[in-house]
């Protein structure tokens, strides 16, 4: 088992952590090397694999990388991407970059990586979610002139322990439509009279409901019709098995930034 890629996870002991050791524990060609968490954690010391469920994997959680990893996948908050990050730019240890929230600056910090380093920082690793960043960007595209106006609003639902609002995802597919349509405001929520619509908004609802693993929808609004374009999660997998072809694929490149369409083969 010589070839098999050494996966470090940050954010171990989280939702999405968890079912990354898990299925790296799963995959022949992957071998758990490093399972990282918070300072703070009470996750530290115990056993990746016993915190996720998944029986002993001999790989205690700790919150500094001292083991030899060949790729970082982290799924932690901002504090913990900044600190993993500064880490494999110096080891030059590929990163696979999945937490949303960050602020520009914290996003700059992050993608400076890739100076050193292979790095992918997307909101989104599922391969539907992904290819949907696509149709809508030809929705988009298609319907910018339309006679009418489109009035474009981004729903998305998730569970009611996400920190950030709205989603990184959803604030990606607004910057995909701005790109093709040209939308200048993006408007969270509306209450009181705001007035009547303008065009140059894209509105954004972020529902927060129960264990909702990741819904987006996107309204294109015209007169007289509607499209709406839905993406919905099942499970936190489809972001893990995203994450692990990402992580094969940053194992074979050269340091730089590289995106979920190119591990995707959606380009
Ligand atoms: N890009 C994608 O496909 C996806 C991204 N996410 C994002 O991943 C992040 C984590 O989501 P969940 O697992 O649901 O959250 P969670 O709260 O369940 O897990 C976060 C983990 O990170 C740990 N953590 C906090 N500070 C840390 C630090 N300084 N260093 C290392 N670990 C630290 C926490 O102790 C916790 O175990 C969120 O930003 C979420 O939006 C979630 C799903 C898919
Ligand atoms: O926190 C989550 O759960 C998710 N977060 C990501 C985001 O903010 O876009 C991706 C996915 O929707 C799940």
């Amino acid at each position: 088992m010589g070839d098999q890629l050494l996966v470090g996870v940050n954010g171990a002991a989280g939702r999405m952590g968890q079912r990354v050791v898990v299925l790296v524990c799963q995959d022949p060609d992957l071998k758990l090397g490093s399972a990282l968490d918070s300072e703070n954690s009470p996750a530290l010391g115990k056993d990746a694999g016993e915190v996720a469920g998944t029986g002993s994997v001999g790989v205690e959680i700790q919150s500094e990388l001292t083991d030899r990893v060949d790729v970082m996948i982290d799924f932690s908050m901002p504090s913990g991407l900044l600190s993993v990050a500064k880490v494999c730019a110096e080891r030059q240890i590929g990163l696979v970059a999945a937490t949303t929230g960050l602020t520009p600056e914290q996003r700059d910090e992050v993608l400076s990586a890739s100076q050193t380093t292979p790095l992918i920082l997307a909101p989104n690793m599922s391969l539907a979610v992904n290819l949907m960043m696509k149709l809508v960007r030809e929705a988009a595209h298609s319907l910018k002139n339309s006679p009418s106006g489109v009035d474009v609003e981004v729903i998305e639902r998730h569970h009611r322990f996400k920190e950030d609002a709205p989603s990184g995802t959803a604030l990606h597919f607004g910057e995909i439509i701005a790109e093709e349509m040209g939308q200048t405001d993006h408007v969270h929520g509306r209450q009181g009279r705001p007035g009547a619509r303008s065009i140059s908004e894209i509105g954004y609802h972020a529902l927060r409901t129960g264990d909702n693993v990741g819904e987006h929808t996107i309204v294109f609004g015209m007169m007289g019709e509607t499209i709406d374009l839905t993406v919905r999660g099942h499970t936190r997998d489809s972001y893990v098995y995203g994450a692990l072809a990402a992580a094969k694929y940053l194992a074979a490149q050269r340091p730089g930034l590289y995106s979920m369409a190119d591990v995707l083969g959606l380009n």
